[in-house]
């Protein structure tokens, strides 16, 4: 297998493995329940998602057999909470499903929180310098069938997961720590379950975001829903596309470290209400290396 491997023997007793793969910078640990025992608790995802303490990730994905599609996804943010999607974690569990296929696989259905997705492997496996390996993959979301408008410049949206969009004027000098908090915790539109904030500059007609995530309660260096959320509301917003083509929208994201593509079919509904479908969230999933844990 290519990437690098670090195995840290804790205790000499059963051991399970988890993988660490990053979208665009968002990073996750991934257990193998299709093979190991898997039975976290809150407090010991908490604690190898932990910077300092355990291991440190953005979230922890675990990984299981499914009766009808090829694997079940089941994430949690690093505070232990789940019953939402990820889109990075979705990209990246779908790059170690074809990491770990008999046959190379690049094409899989798999369950998630919110639904059935299905994701391609476009490109790769690419093995850089570091030995960190990386695929592009494809990942089709759930139809956005509901939004809100609160101005011109702001929307929430859930994509799977909760966003509050929001244009800036100037992103890298955003305090998206601060904002993102006052958000998140202090507005009563978003109580009580929080809400993910997005905060977008258009630059180029490129879609410039950096995101406050909820349950790691800190900026991520991308978040997926958040990017199909941004390129979402940026339509709506009236931002220029990257392009147009049989009714297919497609924006250039600019998360962090990484760019991405969303491309999106709007339908305007008899009603006037607007709905998109066929959402596809496209973008780096990189393998960086196991670990292996005992608890
Ligand atoms: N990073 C994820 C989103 C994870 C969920 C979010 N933190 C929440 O609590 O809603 C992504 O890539 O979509």
């Amino acid at each position: 297998m290519p990437g690098s491997k670090i195995i840290i023997k804790l205790k000499n007793t059963t051991m399970m493995k988890l993988y660490k793969f990053h979208g665009a910078g968002n990073d996750f640990l991934i257990a193998d329940a299709r093979r190991d025992t898997v039975n976290l608790s809150q407090e010991e995802i908490v604690h190898l998602c932990d910077r300092h303490t355990g291991f440190g990730s953005d979230g922890l994905m675990v990984i299981g057999n499914s009766n009808d599609t090829a694997f079940k996804m089941k994430f949690y943010n690093p505070d232990g909470t789940s019953g939402m999607m990820c889109g990075n974690g979705g990209r990246c569990i779908s790059a170690y499903a074809a990491m770990t296929s008999a046959n190379d696989e690049r094409h899989f259905v798999f369950e998630a929180p919110d639904g059935l997705h299905e994701s391609w492997i476009e490109a790769g496996p690419e093995t850089d310098a570091l030995g960190d390996c990386t695929r592009v993959v494809r990942l089709k979301m759930s139809d956005v069938k509901e939004f809100k408008k609160y101005d011109d410049t702001s929307y929430f949206f859930n994509t799977g997961a909760r966003h509050f969009v929001t244009a800036v004027d100037d992103v890298d000098h955003t305090n998206v720590y601060a904002n993102g908090r006052a958000y998140r915790y202090f507005d009563t539109r978003f109580a009580p379950e929080g809400v993910n904030v997005d905060f977008v500059q258009v630059r180029d007609g490129v879609l410039h975001v950096r995101t406050y995530e909820k349950g790691v309660e800190n900026e991520t260096l991308a978040c997926g829903t958040g990017i199909v959320a941004t390129a979402l509301a940026a339509y709506m917003m009236g931002v220029q596309p990257e392009s147009v083509e049989n009714g297919v929208v497609r924006y250039a994201v600019q998360a962090r470290i990484s760019l991405l593509h969303v491309e999106f079919e709007p339908e305007k509904k008899a009603s006037g209400n607007i709905t998109f479908n066929n959402i596809y969230l496209t973008g780096p999933a990189t393998y960086v290396g196991e670990i292996e844990v005992d608890l």
